[in-house]
Formats: structure tokens, C-alpha cells, sequence
């Protein structure tokens, strides 16, 4: 019928016919999207001016955008408005902003803007991490919750402690490779608390699923900016219209979601059936809760996606390349502040006496140095616009008008770089959070922004704490991590300039001295991971 069309109309009106209702189409989309932006007597939030029509699409950072919001938030306030075609965007810049909204009035800040994109063509619907408000999303949070709450957690700190010793024994041997290292204890944490599951030494065909992920999620460049985010109805066209190795990548991303949905969650149920699952795990607790007397599984989908966002986290703002980039931050830091290191160290010494290594035990009676700087994360955030949400009914704050529907970036980095809250932001100073000193009075812990906020906030925040307080203690506990040097004993500074890509910020590749600080500490290391070993397989 088109090619008739095409035939009777010669190409020139063919394509103005079917180019101008699409035009005006959006034209008046983008004009009702404006009109809702305005209430009487009631002010937008300060911004950018931006063009007609196009709003600020033009003025939008294509890089660390939170820099370019930051440095908004200095000109405009720390409530800052822009809108993309009609579509409204706020930028919360301070901690009170941040509190005011997305934690006070959470009841209407807490849904994801809907990423096309991903939801459509990447299968990435199932993902609680952007998942709208529904009753699907309160059932995989609240099973989250079930799994991973606060008192949830010591039920995992065996495991969490056995791969933290493994993965120390293993730096003292090839300390080069730290950065494989951590993965491979993150990957190994993760899939052992979510389905029980011990990960192969080499290739575990699980994580290496996850990183294959994370590299064509990359490729998509910036979460929720594609043109059909826009422009949802644009999703209705094949996506070989946006590049043939777009599509490519888009296919090879739905079939990777797929298989991560439903491939893991089997082989977790066939590993329980034949008793070579550990327990716990949240398979373990899911399937106890929901499995019915008649032996189906109610609300089985919703399991394979709450344990499918918790193993997809290895490599996502869920989990493991986020506890990645939290220990590499700690490694760096650890070599430009070397007397941070000594003070640390100075104190687990006075309290362990070079007889024991941390554990869990010792966090309830407390080592203030390693909450000192477990606590101190300023010195990075891992997510600086932690992950957009977007608001579901009209607001007014301070006088300006918020209407439903706008995307909301809380921005991490501006509140950390606040030297008000925390003096000298960029310098790892564990000190802050001696009491009294530097952090002001109802101040809140640095560590308390990185994972987000409201109803929204991170689901895994209790399991990644325990993960990286771990590490960390024993990092501190066990080694000396230094300053390279070169042959003419320079030491090599570090690149501190840091990347971001999709939703976290990444170090760059750095090299770091890291060795055992005596014999008698990889002696402890290896009693340890015995011990442990012992007391898992009598279980
Ligand atoms: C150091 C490690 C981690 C950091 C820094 C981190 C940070 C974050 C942040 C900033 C968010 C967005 C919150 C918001 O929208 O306001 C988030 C969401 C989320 N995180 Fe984490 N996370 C970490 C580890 C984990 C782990 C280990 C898991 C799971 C086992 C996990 C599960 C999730 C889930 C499911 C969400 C989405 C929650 C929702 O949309 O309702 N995270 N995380």
C-alpha cells in the first residue's frame, strides 16, 4: 500500500505526506508537555534557558555530567531545572534538596523513568533497578528485603569471610592482579548469597554471562538518552533503523537478559535438588517462603528477577562492580595517604595484637579505625547520580512547580564535595568521623549517600557493606599497600582522573605495591580460610 502511495505521489510529496502529521505529531507533544510545565503564579525551577522546541537538549553534558550539574548547581541553586523536548528534569544539589524530596515525600518520588531503550528492545523489563512503580516492583523489593535485610546479613557472614580470606590469600600471591582478584571475590560473594552457588576457579560461565552484559551495556553509551527514550513510539520501529551494529548489540543484549533471567535461577533449583547448593541463599529463603503445599512455586517469575537483579549486580549498579570500584578507591587511597594507613593499622594492632585477623565478631565491639574508613567515602562515590527517579504526582517546593513525571538526578558528587559538610572533600580523611571534629553537627556519614535514597534506595546496601567492611579490615589487617616506584625509585602517581560510564564512576587503571606485611600475616590468612573451610564442610 506504501509503494502504491509512493508510486501515484512521486518521492517528494510521498515523504512530505508521511513526514508532516509525524512532525506536527511531535510538535504538539512537546507543546503539551511545556503547557503542564506551568502552573499559575507558580515559578520553574532555575536553569539553563534552552531553545524552543528543543528545550536544553543542546546545553545536556555528553560526559561526568555531574560535574556540569554541579557547576549548575553553583549558578542556579541547588534545585535546577532543564527540559529536554518538554520532557522536565530536576537536579537535586544539595543533601537538604536530596532529603526534602526523594527521602520526606518519597510517596511520589520514587518511580524510574521509564528507559525505552533498555525496557523495550534491551529486556531489561524485569530488572527491578528500573522498573516503575507496580505491584511487581513492592514484590521483588519486598523479597529483596526478606533476603538481605540488616539482620538477614550475619546469616552470610561465613561466606563473605571465607571469600575475603581467599581473595587476600590470592593478592599475596599475584598482587598485579588485584583488580581480577576483587572481581572474582565479588562474583564469587554474589552468586554463593544469591543461589548458593560456588563459582568455578577459572571462566565460571555465570560471572563471564555478567561481564558480557556490562560490555554491551556500555556500548549503549549514557542510560536513558537515546533518542528513543524520548520519543517512546520510535520503539515501534525495527532497530536496525538506529545502525545495524546498534541492532546487533541490542539483540545480543536481550538474548544475554534472557538467559540471565531464567539460566542461574535453574541451575541454583537443579544444585539445591542435588544437595551441592550451600545454604543460606536467597534462593533458599525465596523458594522456603513461596514454595506451596501442592510443590508449585507461587510467584516464581518474580523470584528468578529478584535473585536475577541481585546476580546481575556483579557487574551493575547492583553489586559487584560497585564493591569493585569501592575497594579499588580504598587501594588508592591507601597509597596517597600512607600515615591514614599507619594510624589505621595502629590501632587493629593495639586491639588484635597481631594474633588475630578482624571478623565479623570484632565489628560489633568495634575497631573505629576501620569504621573510620569504611565510613569515609567522599574521598569517591561510586554513583554519583546514584540512579534517576521520577516523580508521579504534581509537587510545588519552595514556590517552583515540579509536575508529574519529571526525572529526578540526585547528585551524590555535589553533596560530597560540599565542603561545608565535609571539609577538604577530595582528601581521604578518616578522621572526619572522630567524634566532634571535623564533621558538623547533624551532619550524616559520607558512606550514608552512596546508595541512594527513599523507597528506591539500594536493596543490597546491608550485603554490600558487610562485603566491603570485610575486605577492607583484612586489606588493612594483613598487607601494606604503597606507591609504585620506577628504576630510579620515583614512586608512580596514580591517574586520579576518574571515568564515568552509565551510572558509576571507574578508576582508571592504576599500579599498586601491595604485599603480605610479615610471614606471620599469611600464616593467619591461611589458618583462617581453614578454619573456615573446616567449619563449612561439617556443616
Ligand atoms: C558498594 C556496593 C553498592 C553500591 C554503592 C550500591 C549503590 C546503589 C545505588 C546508588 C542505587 C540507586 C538507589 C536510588 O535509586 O536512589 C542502587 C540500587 C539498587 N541496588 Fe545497589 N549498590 C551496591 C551493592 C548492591 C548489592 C550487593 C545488591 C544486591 C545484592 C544491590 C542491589 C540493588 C538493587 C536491586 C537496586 C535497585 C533498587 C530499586 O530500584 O528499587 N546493590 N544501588
Amino acid at each position: 500500500m506504501l509503494g502504491d502511495l509512493y508510486q501515484a505521489f512521486g518521492p517528494r510529496l510521498f515523504y512530505f505526506l508521511i513526514g508532516a502529521p509525524i512532525f506536527i505529531f511531535v510538535l504538539s507533544k512537546i507543546y503539551l508537555l511545556r503547557k503542564r510545565g506551568m502552573r499559575n503564579g507558580l515559578k520553574k525551577p532555575p536553569g539553563p534557558k534552552g531553545w524552543p522546541l528543543i528545550g536544553n537538549l543542546l546545553d545536556m553534558p555528553t560526559s561526568n555530567q555531574y560535574l556540569t550539574y554541579m557547576d549548575w548547581g553553583k549558578k542556579y541553586g541547588d534545585v535546577v531545572g532543564v527540559d529536554i523536548c518538554g520532557r522536565p528534569i530536576l537536579i537535586l544539589n544539595s543533601r537538604q534538596a536530596i532529603h526534602d524530596l526523594l527521602i520526606k515525600r518519597s510517596a511520589i518520588y520514587s518511580n524510574r523513568p521509564r528507559m525505552e531503550l533498555l525496557n523495550t528492545w534491551g529486556r531489561w523489563d524485569w530488572t527491578l533497578v528500573l522498573m516503575q512503580g507496580s505491584e511487581e516492583m513492592h514484590r521483588q523489593r519486598r523479597m529483596l528485603g526478606q533476603c538481605l535485610n540488616k539482620g538477614m546479613i550475619p546469616r552470610y557472614h561465613a561466606a563473605i569471610q571465607r571469600e575475603a580470606l581467599d581473595f587476600c590469600l590470592r593478592l599475596a600471591k599475584t598482587p598485579e592482579n588485584y583488580k581480577e582478584l576483587i572481581d572474582h571475590m565479588s562474583g564469587a560473594n554474589i552468586m554463593m548469597i544469591t543461589y548458593g552457588h560456588k563459582v568455578k576457579e577459572e571462566a565460571d560461565e555465570n560471572v563471564e554471562r555478567v561481564h558480557d552484559v556490562f560490555s554491551e551495556f556500555i556500548k549503549l553509551g549514557n542510560a536513558g538518552s537515546h533518542i528513543v527514550d524520548f520519543f517512546p513510539a520510535l520503539s515501534a520501529l525495527p532497530s536496525w533503523v538506529f545502525g545495524l551494529d546498534f541492532a546487533k548489540t541490542m539483540k545480543r543484549l536481550a538474548s544475554l537478559m534472557d538467559s540471565s533471567l531464567i539460566d542461574p535461577y535453574f541451575q541454583g533449583i537443579r544444585e539445591i535438588e542435588s544437595g551441592v547448593a550451600k545454604s543460606p541463599s536467597m534462593l533458599h529463603t525465596l523458594l522456603d517462603a513461596y514454595t506451596q503445599d501442592d510443590g508449585s512455586v507461587e510467584h516464581e517469575r518474580s523470584i528468578q528477577a529478584a535473585t536475577g537483579v541481585a546476580y546481575l549486580g556483579i557487574a551493575l549498579i547492583a553489586g559487584g562492580d560497585t564493591t569493585m570500584i569501592t575497594i579499588c578507591t580504598f587501594l588508592l587511597a591507601m597509597m596517597l595517604y600512607p600515615e591514614a594507613q599507619r594510624n589505621a593499622r595502629a590501632e587493629i594492632d593495639a586491639l588484635l595484637k597481631n594474633e588475630r585477623l578482624p571478623t565479623f565478631e570484632v565489628r560489633g565491639s568495634e575497631v573505629p579505625a576501620i569504621r573510620r574508613s569504611h565510613d569515609e567515602r567522599s574521598f569517591q562515590p561510586t554513583a554519583p547520580l546514584a540512579v534517576a527517579h521520577q516523580s508521579t504526582e504534581d509537587d510545588v517546593y519552595n514556590g517552583m512547580f515540579i509536575p508529574a513525571g519529571t526525572t529526578i538526578f540526585p547528585n551524590t558528587w555535589a553533596c560530597l564535595q560540599n565542603e561545608d559538610d565535609f571539609p577538604e572533600p577530595d582528601v581521604f580523611k578518616p578522621e572526619r568521623y572522630l567524634d566532634g571534629v571535623t564533621l558538623k553537627e547533624g551532619s550524616v556519614l559520607a558512606k550514608e549517600f552512596a546508595f541512594g535514597y527513599g523507597r528506591r534506595v539500594c536493596s543490597g546496601k546491608h550485603l554490600a557493606d558487610a562485603i566491603v567492611w570485610m575486605n577492607l579490615s583484612l586489606l588493612l589487617a594483613a598487607f601494606d599497600i604503597s606507591l609504585p616506584t620506577d628504576k630510579l625509585g620515583n614512586p608512580i602517581m596514580p591517574d586520579l582522573n576518574y571515568e564515568y560510564g552509565a551510572t558509576t564512576v571507574h578508576p582508571k587503571p592504576f599500579q599498586c605495591k601491595i604485599s603480605l606485611r610479615s610471614e606471620k600475616h599469611g600464616e593467619l590468612l591461611r589458618a583462617s580460610l581453614n578454619a573456615s573451610e573446616g567449619a563449612d564442610r561439617s556443616n
